[in-house]
């Protein structure tokens, strides 16, 4: 072989770009030898000139020319350059600069020089090699670690912090672990994508930049970095290591795998064995810095702006969810203005969801990312939502029509705001009804699966479900009955839900939240594949995936294997709460292709209930059922809650408790009583025996006169002992102590309704009332009771003494009717304002006093 054809060979291997100094180092001590004499110069020129040739080929533009010759206003690259090699100076012959000394970087291995950048020859080096990468690479991050210089020498990249690309300079020892603890979480990721089979082609290169290391870092903080050496190319991860040299009287350093090594001395400066010194770049100029960073920068900021309408498709609703619902989350990877999409989905694999986050970890902000991407991408038809929220706060009113926006998300059949336990259990009761319902339908249909019944039964309207239950641990607390009614729930929609096309997000900002849950039924906790960590959540990945720390707002770690290590994929989600105008849109536009006008039911815990307001009120007509309306019960649909009258023994209704509430709740219901006859075939008997309560008292008259009814009020004294007509409802403000006739008092409640005479009646006192009605043995005497402020044990020894969990609370009551042997929450009506003119939410009693 001649030594041209060598040459030749050599060059072309140099184009591979695999390291290009290291193979003109072998090319030129293969040649050396046949180097005669006289023909030396004229021999070497000629090398030198091919080599400077190959290596134009092998880093071009940004990675290897010379950067003075570079305009500033020269365009970064938006293409991922094709080769590795990086040029870091000019190999010198006879001190003139020959041809370039490339080095193979990103893509290839790593950089290490024994000095460090406070030899200003590394410095400069440092500073150019930087400037090339960024213009080169558009998908990178980089960490820069700076612990002789004091970040001095990257202060040109200053853009590159700020705009993300870069994590701030690390300074000393601390910081050094940081990065090297992030980097090597990254690595495992990115391991085991690869592991999956999956590409990992398109993920940004990771390079971190040492200036020099920090002094304190210590032996196993440099093994560290080796170990990230060795398996960093593998991972897309690349060192530039300066400094990396034994010092006196300490362990050697160890070695770098996969890396080129320069050797600086006072004289000359070396690149592997390559046996002609270096002369490495000068700091590119300022003006070249800042226009590099400075596009690289804005590029990053435009491409970063990650915006909730980058969740949502071009078009509206063109997506079917038979197989299953499918929406974009996010980006990929911490940081990464150019990672790829990430999708979510509610499927086979990964049914049903459990979401943990410290409080403001970005928890609400991620589920409206998910209901506006799911939203947009499926029509009412394919999907319907349940969202039920038991915490302060205004998380799901997004989704309702509200006195400012009537409009509405046409998607979402009901939501809990503030809900009651009773209300989540309810929301959850009727949920695993439609279970039933789709079971039925597949069984008859002989269909296994919801996408075989879709299309076996087209005319059956079979949206998938899903259930976002935001601080899902409020159903468990207490243990009670109600907690056990929510875990059987729970654990039926979490077993079954899958086939019948019923999903769950189940969302936590506490330990506890997860932890109820895990002690519950570990087979609930194993339901639920996809794990949505975020800021601060505790276990919810296994034990040992510490995948979450170090996570920040904004980011999630998604793990679709119920958390076990090797699963994690990092993303970034919009900042949904600060795209108010955005979201509104999107709602106007959704609202505007609904196909009915029926409103979602929202159930907000706080707020009053009229009942005026309420359609059954507007719907009575005459009837020969009359029933008091009472309130709203706490269930799906917020039915209206009734206390029927008819002539059996015992139908009438007391109502219990000092609340102010109570002359309200009996002014509902005598007055729609009112509504349901005919004017003059009842009568009405007004008695006022508690005061502060005769303006209520008034208002029934009028309202029950203005219907035609003959309305009389009675005088203390006379209430149970004057003669009535029949039939008659006795309304009575103020019960307790039956006017001084208990005796007929009992003899009412025993034959009255057999005359049609029927006491509505308020008791401030409990133990009053059952006194009253005399004692345990007159229970059935009266079946309806409505519950105010009661204590439990109270009201259990008006009702048979068993076990109940009644506690009494702000804006409900419990109505019972022993005859039907039905017991509901319910939210009492009461006058417009009634709860703002309590003295407090928590404390609803306001004491009023007899005459
Ligand atoms: N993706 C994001 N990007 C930027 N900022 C975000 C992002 N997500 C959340 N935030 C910020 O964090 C704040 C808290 O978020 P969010 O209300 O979702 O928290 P949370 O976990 O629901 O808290 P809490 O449970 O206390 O209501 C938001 O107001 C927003 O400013």
């Amino acid at each position: 072989m001649t030594w041209r054809t060598e040459l030749e060979q050599a060059a072309a291997r140099l184009r591979e770009a695999a390291g290009a100094a290291d193979r003109a180092e072998r090319l030129i001590a293969a040649s050396a030898s046949r180097l005669s004499a006289d023909d030396t110069e004229r021999r070497r020129l000629a090398l030198a000139e091919k080599l400077r040739a190959a290596a134009a080929g092998a880093a071009t533009g940004w990675l290897g020319a010379d950067l003075a010759a570079i305009a500033p206003s020269t365009p970064v690259w938006t293409d991922e350059p094709s080769t590795p090699a990086i040029r870091i100076g000019e190999a010198e012959l006879d001190d003139a600069p020959a041809f370039p000394a490339l080095a193979g970087l990103l893509g290839k291995g790593h950089l290490v020089c024994d000095a460090d950048a406070a030899d200003p020859r590394v410095a400069g080096m440092l500073q150019s090699l930087l400037l090339r990468v960024t213009a080169a690479h558009r998908n990178l991050e980089v960490s820069l670690v700076d612990g002789v210089t004091l970040g001095q020498v990257f202060a040109p990249a200053t853009a590159l912090v700020d705009a993300g690309i870069a994590g701030p300079v690390a300074t000393d020892h601390l910081a050094l672990a940081r990065i090297l603890t992030a980097a090597e979480k990254r690595l495992t990721e990115l391991r085991d994508i690869s592991a999956r089979g999956q590409s990992i082609a398109d993920r940004p290169f990771h390079l971190i930049v040492i200036a020099g290391l920090p002094p304190e870092v210590g032996k196993s903080m440099r093994e560290r970095l080796a170990a990230l050496a060795h398996a960093g190319p593998s991972a897309r991860c690349h060192i530039v290591l300066c400094g990396w040299r034994n010092a006196p009287h300490r362990e050697p350093v160890p070695a770098i795998e996969h890396a080129t090594y320069l050797s600086c001395n006072a004289n000359e400066v070396r690149l592997g064995t390559l046996p002609l010194p270096v002369a490495l770049d000068p700091a590119p100029s300022p003006a070249l810095a800042r226009a590099v960073y400075g596009s690289r920068a804005q590029q990053r900021r435009e491409a970063g702006e990650l915006s909730v309408a980058d969740l949502v498709p071009a078009e509206l609703w063109t997506a079917s969810s038979r197989h299953g619902l499918t929406t974009v989350i996010g980006r990929d990877q911490a940081g990464s203005a150019t990672g790829g999409d990430v999708e979510v989905s509610f499927d086979d694999a990964t049914p049903h969801w459990l979401i943990g986050g410290r409080t403001g970890g970005g928890k609400t902000v991620f589920l409206l990312d998910v209901l506006y991407g799911l939203a947009t991408r499926y029509s009412p038809e394919e999907l319907e939502l349940y969202l039920l929220d038991f915490k302060e706060g205004v998380s799901f009113t997004e989704f309702t029509p509200s006195h400012l926006d009537p409009s509405w998300i046409p998607h979402v059949r009901a939501v809990g705001v503030e809900s009651d336990r009773e209300y989540g259990v309810a929301v959850l009761g009727a949920l695993r009804a439609e279970l039933t319902r789709r079971a039925g339908l597949m069984k008859r249909a002989g269909a296994t699966r919801l996408a075989r019944l879709r299309e076996l039964r087209p005319e059956v309207r079979l949206p998938r479900i899903v259930a976002v239950v935001d601080e899902f641990h409020v159903l468990f607390a207490g243990n009670d009955r109600l907690a056990g009614e929510a875990v059987a729930h729970l654990e039926e929609l979490a077993r079954k839900g899958r086939s019948y096309g019923v999903h769950l997000v189940l969302a936590s900002q506490t330990i506890s939240g997860i932890e109820a849950l895990y002690s519950k039924k570990d087979s609930i906790f194993g339901q639920f594949p996809l794990r949505v960590a975020l800021p601060g959540a505790k276990h919810l990945l296994d034990e040992g995936n510490d995948g979450a720390d170090g996570i920040s707002v904004g980011q999630a770690v998604l793990n679709d294997a119920g958390g076990i290590r090797g699963r994690n994929r990092t993303c970034r989600f919009p900042d949904a709460s600060s795209a108010e105008d955005l979201l509104t849109g999107l709602r106007h536009q959704l609202w505007e292709r609904r196909d009915s006008d029926a409103e979602p039911i929202v159930f907000r815990g706080f707020d009053e209930q009229h009942l005026t307001e309420d359609p059954a009120f507007e719907a009575l007509a005459p009837t020969h059922a009359p029933r008091a309306l009472i309130g709203r019960a706490v269930d799906v649909h917020m039915s209206t809650v009734g206390y029927q009258f008819d002539r059996s023994p015992g139908r009438h209704l007391a109502i219990l408790g000092t609340s102010a509430v109570a002359a309200d709740v009996l002014a509902a219901g005598a007055i729609s009583l009112g509504h349901q006859h005919e004017p003059g075939t009842v009568a009405f008997q007004i008695a006022v025996t508690a005061v502060g309560v005769d303006d209520t008292a008034a208002e029934v008259a009028g309202e029950l006169e203005r219907l035609g009814h003959e309305c009389t009020r009675l005088a203390p004294g006379s209430i149970l002992t004057g003669k009535r007509g029949t039939p008659t409802y006795l309304i009575w403000f103020g019960a307790d102590g039956a006017d001084g006739h208990t005796a007929r008092l009992r003899d009412l409640l025993l034959h009255g309704p057999a005359d049609g005479v029927h006491l509505l009646g308020w008791w401030r006192g409990a133990r009053r009332f059952l006194d009253d009605i005399g004692g345990s043995a007159g229970r059935e005497h009266c079946a309806g009771i409505v519950a105010l402020n009661i204590a439990a044990n109270d009201l259990a020894a008006i009702t048979g003494g068993y076990e109940r969990s009644w506690e009494a609370r702000s804006n409900r009551c419990l109505v019972i009717d022993r005859h039907a042997g039905t017991e509901t929450l319910a939210v009492p009506y009461v006058r417009p304002g009634r709860l703002d003119g309590l003295p407090s939410q928590d404390a609803p009693a306001r004491k009023v006093e007899t005459r």
